[in-house]
């Protein structure tokens, strides 16, 4: 078993093979992810969402990113752990540094930062001290009560060129990842041409270099309102695992996302 890497990311871009990537919040879900040969697991602060029941993700706490760190840790074996930062531990330098501190020593292996073109210090800074860095552009859900909702970003063709000049400084100021939330798929194909880091999608369409998806959302577990970027694999499956192994397979044979999951 030969462990995923940023090099593994960085090599699927350079052979246009598409990697998967699923969030994960304890052990028993996270092994059952590797063992179905999911790339990537991210403890996302969604668990705030699926997990804890809010209507955002603004009430996680570095606490609650740090438990559930741990527990995946435990659980997962091939697969690169990246985890969100949690809402307003960007206030400072210091208190980033300090936070991404701490979620490194829980078993992350990559930072993920919602922000624009502001965060290039920060990531600077964490980049300068071994801590590789995901940057979330497009939707970022904990700007939610600023953007209105959860809307589709970037279809103006303004706002479309900001979040591809975006990923390109933050790339330069050494994101190793790019992460694009809801947005139409030029713009997700401009970003992943515009920059050598490999880039993640979800609602972002097919011309990127990996998917992801809530770990919930592919089990049919959407509560409320479905996303349109979602789907169910553990329709026509036995088991949480080949479940799993169906959206993997669908991801790296690119017949996810299709069309109708694109904006
Ligand atoms: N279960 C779950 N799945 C997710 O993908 C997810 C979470 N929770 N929590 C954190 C964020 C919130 N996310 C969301 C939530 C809703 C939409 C949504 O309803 N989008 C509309 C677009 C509406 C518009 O722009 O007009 C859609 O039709 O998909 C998108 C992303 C993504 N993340
Ligand atoms: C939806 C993904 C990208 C995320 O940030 C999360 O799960 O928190
Ligand atoms: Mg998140």
């Amino acid at each position: 078993m030969k462990r995923v890497t940023l090099n593994t990311l960085r090599d699927c871009k350079a052979r246009g093979e598409a990697f998967s990537c699923l969030t994960a919040y304890d052990a028993t879900l996270a092994r059952c992810a590797d063992s179905a040969g999911i790339d990537v697991l991210l403890v996302g602060d969604s668990l705030g969402m699926v997990l804890q029941g809010h209507a955002s993700t603004l009430p996680v706490t570095l606490e609650d990113i740090r438990y559930h760190t741990k527990c995946v840790a435990r659980g997962k074996q091939r697969s690169l752990l990246m985890v969100d930062l949690p809402f307003m531990s960007n206030a400072d330098t210091g208190q980033l540094l300090r936070d991404a501190g701490e979620l490194m020593r829980a078993g992350a292996e990559l930072i993920k930062i919602e922000g624009e073109a502001w965060m290039a210090d920060g990531i600077r800074e964490l980049s300068r001290r071994g801590v590789p860095v995901c940057a979330h552009l497009g939707l970022t859900p904990q700007s939610v009560h600023q953007l209105g909702g959860f809307k589709v970003q970037g279809k103006a063709a303004d706002d479309a060129e900001r979040i591809v000049q975006d990923a390109r400084l933050l790339v330069e100021a050494g994101a190793s990842v790019i992460l694009l939330e809801c947005v139409p798929r030029v713009v997700g194909r401009a970003v992943r041409e515009a920059v050598d880091a490999p880039v993640i999608g979800i609602g972002a369409g097919p011309d990127v270099d990996g998917q992801i998806l809530v770990m919930h959302d592919t089990l049919g577990l959407s509560s409320g309102y479905v996303p349109r970027f979602v789907q169910n694999f553990l329709k026509g499956q036995e088991s949480i695992e080949a479940a799993f192994g169906a959206y993997d397979e669908a991801v790296k044979s690119r017949r996810f996302p299709a069309e109708e999951h694109c904006f």
